[in-house]
């Protein structure tokens, strides 16, 4: 089919502008590509957390993806917050009917410890959602959650892949994005706390070029953990292996890193790269926006999802 090349996001709105759908579709466009969107979830959020989390019926959901699937068509699908096992449930039944490679973030809590995900959805998001992935990307406090397995070092990140792959995913990437810091936030809430009805609980309010090897081109083991002067995600398939390596940028402006990391891939993945390929794209796309990323709000404020475009207008200095 002629035309743009056509990737759909299906994820929570962040009114806020750094993370969810919004981060999505500026990634979709900053990569060249057109991005549509499902939204399953509603939040009301900002640089200082998330207030509050409102998911949309199933009805509405399957709808919104019906609508864009068999008129417009896509060459790729992301998820993100899908907040509920309801929501769950019906993605992984819509995307296991899908040929376009699929990207499952398995967002479960926001930057700062705001639950995006109901825990009693963590088993539909292992048994059902993730074996539709060709690719998943699990931070390493969502790896926690969904297997058990704590990583400290990059030498456990190999555990934490086999323990992703096992759900079923083609290829999983471990980010390592919290091994250099002090990890997650603490204290909000959010999806699933509160609230009978089983919709909302609100919550509180509280560059480089990318290095990457293959198989035994770099040593996981001696792997600098916490503290570390690189941002280090392994891509595997259980037979590849690749350590993305950027310089870790000292901001704090990182709201939204994974949800834009996901978008990237799933754009890369529609123009039809391949994994390896897709991933180091978007790995290179994310680290120049982290490195960009600026002050909004009274919090942490989001990366800089058009930092190529105001580079290449010499209106900034930004690099990976
Ligand atoms: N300070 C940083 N500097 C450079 N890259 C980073 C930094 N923090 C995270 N990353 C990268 O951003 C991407 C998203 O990772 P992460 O922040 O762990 O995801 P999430 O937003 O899901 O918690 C990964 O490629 C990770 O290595
Ligand atoms: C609506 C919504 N979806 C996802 C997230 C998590 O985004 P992420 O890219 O992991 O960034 P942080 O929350 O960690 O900054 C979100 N916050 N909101």
């Amino acid at each position: 089919m002629a035309g743009p090349v056509r990737v759909l996001t299906v994820a929570g709105s962040d009114s806020g502008g750094g993370a969810g759908i919004q981060a999505d579709l500026k990634t979709m466009l900053a990569l060249g590509t057109h991005g549509m969107s499902v939204i399953a979830a509603v939040t009301a959020q900002n640089s200082l957390g998330v207030q509050g989390a409102w998911e949309l019926p199933v009805e509405a959901v399957r709808a919104q993806y019906r609508s864009v699937v068999d008129d417009i068509g896509v060459q790729a699908v992301k998820t993100g917050m899908l907040a509920s096992p309801e929501l769950v449930e019906c993605v992984a039944e819509l995307l296991a009917g899908t040929d376009a490679p699929v990207v499952v973030d398995p967002v479960g809590v926001s930057k700062h410890g705001d639950a995006l995900l109901a825990a009693s959805a963590l088993d539909a998001v292992r048994t059902k959602l993730l074996p539709t992935a060709t690719v998943a990307t699990p931070n390493l406090d969502e790896v926690a959650q969904l297997t058990g397995v704590r990583v400290e070092s990059e030498s456990d990140m190999r555990r934490a892949a086999a323990a992703v792959l096992g759900f079923g995913p083609r290829w999983v990437v471990i980010k390592g994005g919290h091994l250099g810091s002090s990890g997650s936030g603490a204290g909000g809430s959010g999806v699933g706390g509160s609230g009978g009805d089983g919709s909302v609980a609100s919550g509180s309010a509280a560059g480089g070029s990318v290095g990457s090897g293959s198989a035994g081109s770099s040593s996981a083991a001696d792997g600098p953990g916490a503290g570390s002067a690189e941002a280090v995600d392994l891509l595997t398939d259980g037979s590849e292996e690749h350590w993305l390596r950027a310089p870790r940028h000292d901001n704090r402006h990182t709201h939204g890193t994974g949800c834009t990391l996901a978008s990237a891939i799933a754009a890369q993945l529609a123009k039809g790269q391949s994994v390896p390929e897709a991933v180091r794209a978007a790995k290179e796309y994310v680290t120049g926006a982290i490195a960009a990323g600026f002050a909004l709000g009274g919090g942490i404020g989001p990366v800089d999802h058009g930092w190529r475009f105001k580079a290449a207008e010499g209106d900034s200095p930004a690099r990976p």
